[in-house]
């Protein structure tokens, strides 16, 4: 059987956009921190394009794909879908997209997402936006969404944060160790989580190259 690195190149016929320098910001955080609502925001001040994997992963659902049934049921379970599906997908949609600047909203959700994506796109992100919030102030907020998701019921809600604790902090832990973490406090209201999320795209060393410094953890750990 082959690795969700072959499928991927089979299906792209090698690296993403060969030609083309690509920026990717991965965008990470557990579920309710404000993710989605503050790439949003990037996307009009930024010129990013911003690719949700859980919202093409739910596109992939709706349009009665093959996989739609094993998506539908990994995500009602909290749990991750294999690198493979949610790799093409994003692949798909950056070519699609006609722009090179990329934000990539709950994605790498574990070990498995990160080191796929990176042999397969051969892509290394700029920097790791990583919103910080704490479990008491997410559930609420997922509680109160009403954007009719099936996986913001508090059974599924616990499951997501158990994953997101055990699978996605590692990975955040991953790039704070090579200095590309960008920590944000994300319990404030949205217009000041913007303002701090602002300062990180627009601040340049003297090379020009956005800054990066490690970070030391706290609010969720
Ligand atoms: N700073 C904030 N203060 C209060 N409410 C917020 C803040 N940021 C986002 N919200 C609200 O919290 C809810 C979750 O936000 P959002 O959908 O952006 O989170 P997310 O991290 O993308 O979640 P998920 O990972 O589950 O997709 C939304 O209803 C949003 O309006
Ligand atoms: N890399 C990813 C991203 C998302 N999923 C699944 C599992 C999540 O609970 C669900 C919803 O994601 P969200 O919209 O909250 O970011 O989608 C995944 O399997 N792999």
């Amino acid at each position: 059987m082959g690795t969700a690195v072959d499928a991927a190149n089979k299906e792209t016929n090698g690296s993403l956009l060969d030609e083309k320098k690509v920026t990717v910001v991965f965008v990470l955080g557990g579920p309710g921190s404000g993710k989605g609502t503050q790439c949003a925001n990037i996307v009009q001040h930024f010129g990013f394009t911003h690719l949700s994997a859980g919202d093409l992963l739910r596109a992939e659902i709706k349009s009665g794909s093959e996989n739609g049934t094993m998506i539908q049921n990994m995500i009602n379970e909290g749990k991750i879908v294999p690198s493979e599906v949610t790799i093409k997908l994003l692949q798909r949609a950056m070519r699609e997209s006609g722009n090179n600047k990329f934000l990539i909203d709950g994605f790498p959700r574990n070990e498995e997402n990160r080191a796929a994506f990176e042999a397969v796109t051969k892509i290394e992100p700029e920097f790791v936006l990583f919103f910080d919030c704490s479990e008491e102030e997410m559930e609420r907020r997922l509680l109160s969404r009403n954007q009719g998701r099936e996986d913001d019921n508090i059974e599924t809600i616990r499951k997501r944060f158990k994953v997101f604790l055990e699978s996605s902090l590692p990975v955040v832990e991953y790039y704070n160790v090579k200095g590309k973490v960008r920590k944000i406090d994300a319990a404030k209201p949205i217009e000041e989580v913007f303002e701090a999320v602002k300062a990180i795209f627009t601040s340049k060393d003297e090379k020009g190259k956005t800054k990066h410094s490690r970070v030391h953890w706290c609010g969720i750990l």
